[in-house]
């Protein structure tokens, strides 16, 4: 806070619309003495509202620790993260589960659903959590735009990977959240089902105005996003504007496992090359034109069995990322409630 004092928060906070969350000077730090490490090394970035935003990087890069900070799930050592105005680093617990239920959609490469609720209820949970009114015609929407309307009713351990995550997916989109945080969003999907969700994500960006920051390894999940941020030993070292594939892979030249990161993907340049003739609709176009992707699906199993922990999707604790450590005393969060840390 030394170099950006409360100067440079408030013309944050006075900044116009089209920023919606910054990081400002964010270090943070694990462990002591031999055994510290700086996971956050003075980082400063602005994200732009209606953008997606592809943060990459080698492992222990800092990318989740940046995302955590920004979405009020770890606190920065020092440094200031806001949200649309508001100083999310300075919260204390309680305003940060607020400020998470009303103002972030958590998107897990597990889906972290509840177990013992069908597709529907886990769509709407966050609202009902929140205490706010469903919007019908928006829930039919989004459903329809996921390719869900015939597995409504059915639990996580009835659908295919593909289908619980585009429950996920819905689920963060719902309660049309500032910023939707998605951690490997398709780290455990095929290459299908994984265009299948980042098509829906890429345009509840474009038609609806939603603002995303994901998390990923893959290059090919990455040139879905209008940026691609690189990190370094906790520092932005590349900050690259609508990159295309091979862009993204040059970047990362002289890592020899780049162009396997992105083999389980046909052609995603192909695919976002082709995407801004699709007109103008309301309905993604690359979920849309998915051959039936639920019937297709229908057919497999899944043995996701509900941990016998998860009861409730009301009262039990704040189930989170396993990387994460929340206060054992916080209350439950609906958004990142699922049955990822359960077990
Ligand atoms: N809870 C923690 N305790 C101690 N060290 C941590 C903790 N979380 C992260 N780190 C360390 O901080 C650094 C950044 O970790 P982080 O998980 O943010 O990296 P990442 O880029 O997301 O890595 P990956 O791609 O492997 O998920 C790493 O050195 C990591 O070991």
């Amino acid at each position: 806070m030394a170099k950006h004092g409360r100067q440079h928060i408030e013309q944050h906070i006075s900044d116009d619309d089209a920023v919606v969350a910054s990081a400002i000077d964010l270090v943070k730090t694990y462990g002591d003495g031999d055994a510290r490490v700086k996971a956050l090394d003075h980082l400063s970035v602005d994200f732009a509202r209606g953008e997606m935003t592809a943060i990459m990087g080698p492992s222990g890069s800092g990318k989740s620790t940046l995302m955590h900070c920004m979405a009020g799930l770890d606190q920065p050592t020092s440094g200031t993260v806001m949200v649309e105005g508001l100083e999310v680093s300075s919260m204390n617990q309680r305003q940060l589960t607020r400020f998470r239920r009303e103002q972030i959609g958590f998107i897990f490469q597990s889906f972290n659903l509840v177990p013992t609720l069908s597709a529907e209820e886990n769509i709407l949970l966050p609202l009902q959590i929140a205490k706010k009114p469903i919007d019908r015609a928006w829930f039919d929407k989004v459903v329809s735009v996921v390719g869900l309307q015939q597995r409504l009713s059915h639990r996580p351990s009835q659908l295919s990977g593909g289908q619980q995550q585009r429950v996920a997916c819905a689920r963060a989109i719902m309660a049309r959240p500032s910023v939707i945080f998605a951690d490997e969003p398709t780290g455990n999907l095929d290459s299908r089902t994984s265009r299948e969700v980042l098509g829906f994500l890429k345009n509840s960006v474009h038609e609806y105005g939603q603002t995303i920051v994901m998390v990923t390894h893959d290059p090919r999940a990455a040139s879905y996003a209008d940026r691609v941020l690189v990190l370094a030993d906790g520092r932005i070292t590349q900050d690259l504007r609508h990159p295309t594939y091979q862009e993204i892979l040059r970047v990362f030249a002289s890592d020899d496992d780049a162009e396997d990161a992105g083999s389980g993907f046909d052609d995603a340049d192909a695919i976002r090359n082709a995407e801004p003739a699709e007109p103008a609709t309301a309905v993604a176009p690359s979920a849309a034109n998915a051959p039936a992707p639920a019937e297709e699906e229908a057919g497999s199993t899944h043995k996701d069995e509900p941990s016998p922990e998860v009861t409730s999707g009301i009262d039990m604790p704040s189930l989170v990322s396993p990387k994460l450590s929340i206060p054992e005393a916080e209350p439950f969060d609906a958004h990142t409630a699922g049955n990822g840390a359960a077990a």
